[in-house]
């Protein structure tokens, strides 16, 4: 409910009776983005992502992101050829047709670590529906989580950029929460999903420590929205905020911005990378988040009682 004139007599500060948040973040975690070159052959795709996953791992990554639609070139015409089922999400499938689940998997055991794969187009078989999808594998190489991107990449700026995701794909109903039980929890979301405050919020007032989004953003938006948008993320809700491109490609149909980034809880770009192939790290550290939150105590001072407490939104079941 908003009323129409607020003044700051009728509405003196005080603190929110909502408690501190538990403390979102357990000990240093080494995260590390990879800014991924891929084309038009799926295996090839899967292998490049391997050889980067393990070259991250072995500079001691303990969370490892891969870009958003990493097995596939980015475009509609694209989604349903490139699709998989995701085993466990959608049933079981037979190994031969989830070739991006099983490497993944995989990647995470081998290497023992937490890997956020990007994103993949997802096929559900029991609607035909295709989706958008991350899958999050825990250093055993169980699938711990799956985001179905929630907002469509739906836009159209005349002379620039016309792209509709919501042609082929349909949308996810679910904000989604990772556990790392060693670290705390991560929220993901997926590209266009950055541009919509709330599920960082909902992911920051359960606990998060940070917000990891795979994205392509393309050479119009990219420029000014891109490093904008995630640093609005960190600075709204002090928590580290994670963007990972694919590699821009002169022969790609979608031309990816790239700029890869880890930006704490401060609203700093900590690392960064341009837009040609490369792995962006970051050791996140709990000391960061409270030092922020210390100095500049928005997690404690918020007002639900004037404006709801968004934390007690509970997710849609799909
Ligand atoms: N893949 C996407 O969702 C692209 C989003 C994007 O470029 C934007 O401007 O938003």
């Amino acid at each position: 409910m908003f009323r129409r004139f607020l003044s700051a007599a009728a509405t003196p500060f005080r603190a929110a009776a909502t408690p501190a948040m538990s403390f979102p973040l357990k000990k240093p975690c080494k995260l590390a983005l990879i800014q991924l070159a891929t084309g038009n052959d799926k295996t090839a795709n899967l292998k490049h992502a391997g050889e980067k996953v393990a070259e991250a791992a072995s500079r001691g990554a303990n969370v490892v992101v891969l870009p958003e639609c990493f097995n596939s070139p980015y475009g509609t015409e694209y989604f349903p050829k490139y699709a998989e089922p995701i085993p466990g999400v959608t049933g079981a499938h037979p190994p031969e047709s989830t070739p991006s689940y099983n490497t993944l998997s995989a990647l995470a055991s081998t290497h023992k670590i937490y890997l956020i794969g990007g994103s993949i187009p997802e096929l559900d078989p029991r609607t035909q529906k295709l989706y958008n999808t991350s899958m999050t594998f825990s250093p055993s190489g169980a699938l711990i989580a799956t985001h179905r991107k929630v907002h469509l990449f739906d836009i159209s700026i005349p002379g620039k950029i016309h792209f509709i995701e919501s042609e082929v794909l349909s949308p996810g109903m679910t904000p989604t929460l990772v556990d790392l039980p060693e670290f705390g929890l991560i929220g993901i979301g997926i590209c266009y999903d950055v541009r919509f405050p709330e599920l960082a919020m909902l992911a920051a007032r359960k606990g998060a420590f940070a917000m990891v989004y795979p994205g392509a953003f393309n050479m119009t938006t990219g420029p000014v929205h891109w490093e904008l948008l995630g640093r609005g993320r960190a600075v709204d809700n002090q928590i580290y905020v994670a963007l990972c491109s694919p590699a821009r490609s002169a022969e790609a149909g979608y031309t990816a911005w790239g700029h890869s980034m880890v930006i704490d809880p401060y609203a700093e770009v900590v690392a960064v990378t341009d837009e040609t192939e490369g792995i962006v790290e970051w050791v996140l550290t709990p000391e960061r988040i409270t030092e922020v939150r210390k100095g500049i105590p928005v997690t404690v001072q918020r007002r639900f009682d004037v404006y709801a407490d968004i934390s007690v939104v509970g997710p849609t079941e799909e």
